[in-house]
């Protein structure tokens, strides 16, 4: 069932039902071959399959009107003795990052099926049309496949007028056209026989624990930023913006993040990514936590300067709501943000279509998680053997065309070890190699 953007149909009576459940060992071993949806961190998480209703929403905010009238129009049961955010109707979502200029559309699915662990508590929901019968409990599938044979093919700008568009975005700052701009490329990589999304989600949560790891209409990744989480009245996000290579020796790799928290033009990223995020924050807080200084995120890749912003919202605000007004925030557009989508637009010659859109879930109390889609790639639908990935870099001032080719790449390492046998990824150490280290709240 499928309902045009723009439009306002009379919403489904959807019945829904959640049980707990015996907890059912890792969730990515329960992916289906088909119609798998995942969400996974550190073993937590959910995995869905089926679809009972899908929207094909313009955005986060007409998603969240959808939302609400699908939500009221909807028989609830559970069984669980505590409220666990996710359990309970739930709807899945990816969004395009520029409306403008994509030929990609975002949209929200409802699963028939979702099964959910979260702090040693695992739960079981069916979602079904009124009318529907019941529907057995989901059975394992046959083991996922990895690809064999993977070949990469250059993207929409080669290398060197990659590092053309980011020196003109330099040029463009320098002149003071804007303050920063986010400029990702492309990269194509096509197997011998269909990709499997089962191993990619699960190489790519093997590999990045940390991250939230995603499959939603064949958009999977592996990604560090929490545009926002909302639960209980507090809302998160983890703001990402300056980075730097890992190399693999732990002593090097320790001098690397020391040298990150102190690079001018690395916090000055990072500076306006978080400013666009309490901005826009602000209007829906009664209180608002803001970082004074960024710690440093360790990824098996690359470090990565990090804040996580925290506030108190209002009465009736939701994770759908908020990821609407902090989309784009300018860890992966600009700033400002229409000059940076502008520029993007004239320079990157790429249809970003959902990279480094929101990507997550909501469910019907209007928590949710709604993380920005990056370290990822989207299945072609016409060739499975095919899949486009993506990687961007914030250009400021001190911005240097060949350091920000070097660093996109890294960015793009999570995909590339996930398609290529055997792992070349170094396992997640679950600590910070930064001196200015905090705890991982989000
Ligand atoms: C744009 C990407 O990453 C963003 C850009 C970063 C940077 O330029 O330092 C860091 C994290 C993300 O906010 C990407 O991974 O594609």
């Amino acid at each position: 069932m499928s309902s045009p953007a723009g439009a306002t149909p009379v919403p489904p009576r959807l019945r829904v039902r959640t049980v707990a459940v015996p907890d059912p060992g890792p969730l990515v071993a329960l992916l289906p071959e088909t119609d798998a949806v995942a969400w996974l961190r550190g073993g937590d998480g959910m995995v869905a399959f089926g679809e009972v209703v899908r929207h094909k929403a313009a955005g986060p905010g007409d998603a969240e009107e959808w939302w609400t009238g699908l939500v009221a129009e909807s028989d609830v049961e559970s069984d669980l003795d505590v409220t666990l955010p996710g359990s309970g109707l739930v709807a899945f979502g990816s969004f395009v990052f520029d409306p403008d200029n994509t030929a990609a559309s975002s949209g929200m699915v409802v699963p028939r099926t979702v099964l959910g662990r979260r702090g040693g508590r695992a739960w079981l929901t069916q979602i079904g049309l009124e009318a529907d019968e019941e529907r057995p409990a989901p059975v394992a599938s046959t083991p996922p496949v990895g690809p064999e044979g993977v070949r990469f093919e250059g993207g929409s700008l080669t290398p060197e007028q990659w590092r053309t568009a980011v020196s003109r975005a330099v040029h463009g700052i320098a002149g003071g056209l804007l303050d920063k701009v986010v400029l990702a490329r492309d990269l194509v990589a096509v197997a011998q026989e269909d990709l499997d999304p089962r191993w990619l989600v699960g190489r790519l949560s093997e590999t990045y624990p940390r991250c939230w790891t995603y499959l939603v209409d064949g958009l999977v990744g592996s990604t560090p930023e929490m545009l926002i989480r909302l639960e209980a009245g507090l809302a998160t996000s983890r703001v990402l913006a300056g980075t730097i290579q890992r190399t693999g020796d732990g002593r090097t790799d320790l001098a690397r993040a020391d040298a990150l928290s102190r690079s001018s033009k690395d916090l000055e990223e990072h500076e306006y990514a978080v400013a666009s995020v309490a901005a826009a924050l602000e209007p829906f807080c009664t209180a608002l936590n803001v970082p004074e200084h960024p710690y440093v995120l360790e990824l098996p890749n690359v470090l990565h300067l990090a804040s996580d912003v925290t506030a108190a919202v209002a009465p009736g605000v939701t994770a759908l709501g908020l990821a609407a007004a902090l989309h784009p925030s300018a860890a992966v557009c600009g700033t400002p943000t229409d000059s940076a989508r502008e520029l993007i637009a004239g320079l990157e010659h790429l249809d970003r279509e959902r990279y480094a859109g929101p990507v997550g879930w909501t469910d019907a109390s209007g928590a949710g998680e709604w993380a920005i889609a990056l370290r990822c790639g989207i299945l072609d639908e016409t060739d499975p053997r095919r899949i486009r990935l993506f990687a961007g870099c914030g250009i400021v001032a001190g911005s240097d065309p060949e350091a920000e080719w070097a660093e996109a790449q890294s960015k793009l390492a999570p995909m590339i070890s996930a398609l290529v046998k055997p792992a070349l990824a170094k396992p997640d150490l679950g600590r910070s190699a930064s001196p200015t280290a905090s705890p991982d709240p989000v």
